[in-house]
């Protein structure tokens, strides 16, 4: 069990000194150095407890104490882009002593969130945003006639995003005073598929280039006297080469003044460059080289599997696994399907927005590389990508987040259903993900789906379905296929070696009753069953449905409902704002059902706080206790305690 303040725990000489980033300034490069050091130690120490997001927050250390000895946080705003390395951050600015409650429910957030503190200046979690953000504050810095620094610091990853380029673009013409830090890793989750740091990176080093110095370098010391001048000469010409084709070009085009690269983890040297470059007019781009994971052995070694970890052995940094038989995730078993449905079908193809490993397309990618694309964090670009190769005949399976498809939008209606085309998306994280919280949940895709003409929509009951709906969706080829399953393991039920097609729009009732109808869809099936059983307890049969599709709706078996029950209920792991919910009452008032009485169980119209998932379940009643009471409470049966049990 931590102490309330764990740095009492041990022997660290500066860190217990330092409450804000001023506590900085009286340091020196030495200390600094130290400084550095025990950060990365408390970091190591407090997520091995915690778990979270590890590799990115030990890559900055330096970079974080450079920042804030060199800028005047908060009167100069930094802001953090997508914030999962902003744990360095946050322990300097006055969260050192409540570090250990990151990421645990009702403690501090895992990204930078502005009602946290007053250090936060831009929230995130969704990636690439800073520097629209940063550029929105230096416009309204400069409108207010203040004179603070901003400072963005985005990621090689975050940077293959095309919202980092419109925001370049548009700071390149709007000419404010903007730094931004380009902290190169070359690594995302998984190393980066950023085309132009490769390219870069392969030419600098390319044999050729070298040769070809060394060439022109022998040449000249052969010219007598002339040489000195040539060799002169061709240095610049040298120059001029590498400038054309460093990372700088790219940057200085879109109207930044490029510097760089820079060691991120020589704290004089990042200090020397910032101060230099910190009055400078116009907007900057300061290219800093760090190491994903530095300074942890094992994160070092593997910086993918380490970018977000579970609780593990600061030792081995073996992350601690239960003993328990664990069934299958829903992400593994949708990554073998895929693989096991393109070896039959060779037009099935797997799209992921820098997400392999999360999404479980890293099984295609290693199984049929030719048929797996990672297109780097770029979900607009994904969704149109797989409408061209729709509009060609092949089948895209679309693996993005429920939360991160948010950013896709248009792209899905105007792109996709507009045109009937048959791209597949596979919705993983649907529902509460837990410990990642509000930028993370996936709890709208029910709603901003089911608006969309054309578009068919299902949740699987348990990871069985979901191979039965991942196949129906590649037969199913009238238009655009959403399934969407949550974060975490499936139920623990057999898998068939093959397939079975799903009739679209079907349900399935799993239980008869008399009393009352509970229409759940994907994940709260189960747990929908469950309370049934406590109901029963209290003599009230109910009917649970497997409703399966969300659109189109099994109307048929909605107008057996509504003709035999006067109490529904309906269950989601979505906003109850047009989601599953709202599409039955939508039905039930066309049809002009009156005499009913409906609860519609949701996600509630608010942002989720993080927490474990079960602990989120718990507290918005949706595990089996959970819906049981909403139900006797909204209902009013007999108001009667009901036995206390965790979500299972
Ligand atoms: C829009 C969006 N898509 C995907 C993600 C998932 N994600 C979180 S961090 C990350 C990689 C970021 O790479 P980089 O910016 O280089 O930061 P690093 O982890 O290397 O420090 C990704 C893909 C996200 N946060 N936001
Ligand atoms: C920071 C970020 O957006 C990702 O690392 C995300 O946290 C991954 O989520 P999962 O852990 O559910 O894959
Ligand atoms: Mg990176």
């Amino acid at each position: 069990m931590s102490s309330k303040y764990p740095l009492a725990e041990t022997n660290y000489k500066i860190l217990p000194s330092i409450n804000s980033p001023d506590d900085l300034k009286r340091l020196n490069i030495h200390e600094l150095e130290t400084l550095a050091g025990e950060i990365r130690e408390f970091i190591i120490d407090t997520i091995s407890k915690t778990g979270g997001h590890l590799g990115a927050s030990l890559g900055v250390v330096e970079l974080t104490l450079a920042v804030h000895y060199v800028f005047n946080a908060p009167k100069d705003k930094i802001i953090w882009d997508t914030g999962h390395q902003g744990y360095v951050h946050k322990i300097i600015t006055g969260r050192r002593d409540v570090f250990h409650t990151i990421r645990q429910f009702r403690g501090i957030s895992g990204f930078l969130k502005r009602s946290e503190s007053i250090y936060d200046v831009f929230g995130a979690g969704h990636a690439s945003t800073s520097i629209s953000a940063a550029l929105g504050i230096a416009t309204a810095r400069d409108f207010d006639g203040a004179d603070y620094k901003v400072v963005a610091i985005i990621g090689d990853g975050a940077m293959t995003a095309g919202l980092a380029y419109e925001a370049m673009n548009n700071a390149g013409m709007m000419r404010k005073n903007l730094i931004v830090i380009l902290n190169d890793n070359n690594m995302s989750i998984s190393p980066n598929v950023w085309a132009v740091s490769k390219y870069f990176t392969d030419l600098i080093a390319s044999a050729h280039y070298n040769k070809l110095k060394s060439f022109i370098w022998d040449l000249t010391g052969q010219l007598d006297g002339m040489g000195d001048r040539i060799r002169k000469l061709a240095a610049r010409v040298e120059g001029g080469v590498k400038a054309i084709i460093t990372p700088g070009m790219l940057f200085e085009a879109l109207g930044f003044r490029y510097f760089g690269p820079v060691n991120g983890h020589n704290i004089a040297k990042l200090i020397k460059i910032l101060n230099e470059i910190k009055n400078l007019n116009g907007p900057i781009l300061v290219h800093v080289i760090t190491q994903k994971g530095k300074g942890y052995k094992p994160a070092e070694e593997d910086e993918q599997k380490y970018h977000g970890v579970t609780p593990f052995d600061k030792i081995t940094g073996k992350m601690y696994k239960s003993d328990k038989p664990q069934p299958p995730s829903y992400t593994k078993v949708f990554g073998e399907a895929v693989v096991q449905l393109a070896k039959r079908n060779n037009k099935i193809v797997g799209i992921t927005a820098a997400m392999p490993e999360g999404t479980g397309l890293n099984i295609l990618a290693k199984e049929i590389p030719e048929r797996f694309f990672d297109v780097g964090i770029a979900e607009q670009h994904a969704v149109t990508f797989a409408a061209g190769l729709a509009t060609e005949g092949y089948i895209p399976i679309c693996a993005i987040y429920s939360t991160f498809l948010q950013r896709a939008f248009d792209q899905i209606i105007h792109d996709v259903a507009l045109q009937h085309l048959h791209v597949i998306f596979a919705i993983d994280r649907a529902g509460l993900v837990g410990a990642d919280g509000p930028t993370h949940h996936g709890a709208f895709d029910l709603s901003y789906l089911r608006l969309i003409p054309g578009m068919v929509i299902m949740a699987p009951k348990d990871e069985s379905e979901l191979r039965d709906m991942l196949y129906t969706a590649t037969i199913y080829n009238k238009g655009p296929v959403a399934i969407r399953y949550p974060r975490g393991n499936g139920v623990g039920v057999p898998l068939k070696d093959d397939f079975d097609l799903i009739e679209i729009g079907k349900s399935e009732i799993l239980k008869e009753g008399r009393d009352i109808a509970i229409l759940a869809i994907g994940n709260m099936v189960y747990p929908a069953l469950k309370s049934a059983e406590i109901l029963q307890r209290y003599g009230i049969d109910a009917m649970v449905v497997n409703m399966r599709f969300v659109k189109p709706l099994d109307e048929k078996l909605l107008d057996m409902i509504f003709e035999k029950f006067n109490k529904v209920v309906t269950v989601e792991e979505n906003t109850i704002r047009g989601g599953f919910g709202s599409a039955v009452l939508e039905y039930a008032a066309s049809k002009g059902v009156v005499n009913v009485k409906f609860l519609i169980h949701g996600i509630p119209d608010e942002f989720i706080e993080h927490g474990t998932q079960p602990e989120l379940w718990q507290m918005l009643k949706l595990d089996a206790n959970g819906i049981a009471e909403k139900i006797l409470e909204t209902f009013e049966f007999d108001k009667v305690l009901i036995p206390q049990k965790t979500h299972s």
